[in-house]
């Protein structure tokens, strides 16, 4: 059967654009604004950014740019074990954190009904999904209490398969089935997604009989959604993850070339670079469309952990990294437009609008006799929603406010595919605009290794010592 993606008429159709217009000083005024020539002054940085990128992706060192090519079969496959499988689950439990959770509640949020655990008709007898994100004690044992485990399976996903947060859960998950399924049960409760050759999470898939699927090695966590790591979730809550991956490759298409006038991930790179330059580091995404919420989750990490980086390639000290920021339309206009619209001119607003939403509703007509109530009547929602968003473009673009925006024609597998490649290779090309490397994250593994000491993880002695050390606090500045 054709797929709908196959049709280059459609396809087009579903095109995600890019729209910078309000980047640029003839809109938004000289002071703040960029010129055409600005951005030109560029393109050779880009060309050569985008040699190394290539470069690096045929060394083998970049492989989540080929996802959409070598995962098409792996999706498959990935799609007949949940299709085989999905029946025998009630609840679906995703333990994994950052870019081994943070993709899978993006996909699934946006591409299934709001409410897909409430309602057994959207679910379509696919199993419910739940993503606790975190180790708070509160919220995981709310959630193990409540699912009936001969029905539940766990998806553990650790890449490095040592990370505190899914092993923690995953050793109490663990324990609890086999507690009350018995041992054997293990393997038809769980499954895991890891790197293939190192961690610990392989060698206990292995010792019990879990089906696992792998992470590339070059593939890191926040470049990983479109790898098993948030395929495996999504085919089991219904997702289209095939087409997903098509998405992913139109983009990867479109995105092939070093022109940045053609490619938008470099264009919008190159102003969001030139604007934390310019001492506009705050990087706001806004979409106006709820379902999106969790995608500017995701795009907090690909963002912040990419490119807030201590040292250039050259091993400089360079402490580069704008701030990625989620906020959401029109909730947010209610508590942070205040603050985009007349604080300091530290920001740029990139607003996610969308043209067809996903079900319509119309205002009720009563009160058609009110003025100040009225103007409501006969409109619908989405007439609403991206009114709201277009006025707010315009106010922020009147007062000088940098922004651009991501027009999904709609939020469907295709159209979400094209968005995370788009931003993948955005924040891959920014990290060779900052000259530094994108992919490693060194500073997140202090903390995490001053948490080891303490817990008593063989060869974090010295930093048990050195936590223990710390200076006291002052009892006068604990009020
Ligand atoms: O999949 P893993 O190896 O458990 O890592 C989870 C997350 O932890 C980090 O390594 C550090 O926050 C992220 O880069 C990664 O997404």
């Amino acid at each position: 059967m054709t797929k709908r993606y196959e049709d280059a008429e459609w396809k087009e159709s579903m095109r995600v654009k890019l729209d910078v217009n309000n980047m640029f000083a003839d809109k938004v005024g000289e002071e703040h604004g960029y010129t055409r020539e600005d951005v030109d002054a560029l393109q050779d940085k880009v060309t050569a950014g985008h040699k190394n990128l290539l470069e690096a992706k045929e060394a083998g060192e970049l492989d989540w740019m080929k996802l959409p090519e070598t995962h098409k079969e792996i999706a498959q496959e990935i799609k007949e074990f949940a299709e085989e499988n999905r029946d025998k689950y009630d609840n679906f439990v995703v333990l994994g954190i950052g870019g081994s959770a943070l993709g899978n509640i993006a996909v699934q949020t946006a591409l299934n009904d709001p409410y897909y655990n409430l309602k057994e008709e959207a679910r379509d007898g696919c199993p419910r999904l739940f993503v606790p994100d975190n180790v708070d004690p509160t919220r995981l044992k709310s959630l193990l209490d409540e699912l009936d485990l001969e029905r539940t399976i766990f998806n553990v996903i650790s890449k490095s398969g040592t990370t505190a947060e899914p092993m923690s859960q995953f050793l109490t998950a663990r324990e609890k089935v086999a507690e009350e399924l018995g041992a054997d049960s293990v393997s038809d409760h769980f499954v895991a997604v890891t790197s293939k050759d190192s961690g610990k999470l392989i060698e206990i898939a292995e010792r019990e009989g879990i089906k696992t699927y792998y992470v590339p090695d070059t593939v890191g966590g926040r470049f990983s959604v479109l790898s098993p790591v948030g395929l495996v979730s999504s085919a089991f809550v219904g997702i289209d993850i095939e087409e997903l991956l098509a998405g992913a490759g139109y983009m990867a298409d479109l995105c092939d070339t070093d022109d940045l006038w053609s490619n938008p991930a470099y264009l919008n790179s190159v102003l969001q670079y030139l604007a934390d330059q310019d001492g506009k580091p705050m990087s706001v995404m806004m979409p106006y469309a709820h379902v999106l919420k969790d995608v500017a989750d995701w795009y907090r990490q690909l963002w912040a952990e990419s490119l807030g980086k201590e040292f250039d390639k050259e091993g400089n000290v360079v402490n580069v990294g704008p701030t990625p920021i989620k906020a959401l339309g029109a909730t947010d206009q209610h508590s942070q437009a205040q603050l985009y619209m007349e604080g300091p001119y530290d920001k740029v607003v990139i607003f996610l609008e969308v043209e067809n939403f996903r079900g319509n509703l119309e205002i009720g007509t009563a009160y058609e006799d009110i003025d100040g109530i009225s103007y409501l009547c006969g409109h619908s929602f989405d007439e609403l929603i991206t009114t709201e968003k277009k006025a707010t473009e315009l106010a922020l673009t009147k007062n000088n406010r940098l922004n651009c925006t991501v027009k999904f024609p709609e939020v469907n597998a295709f159209t979400l595919g094209q968005f995370i490649f788009l931003f993948e290779l955005q924040t891959a090309m920014s990290g060779e605009l900052y000259n530094i490397n994108a992919f490693n994250q060194p500073g997140v593994e202090l903390g995490k290794n001053y948490a080891y000491g303490v817990l008593g993880r063989d060869g974090y002695a010295d930093m048990k010592e050195e936590f223990d050390s710390r200076p006291e606090k002052d009892e006068d500045l604990i009020l």
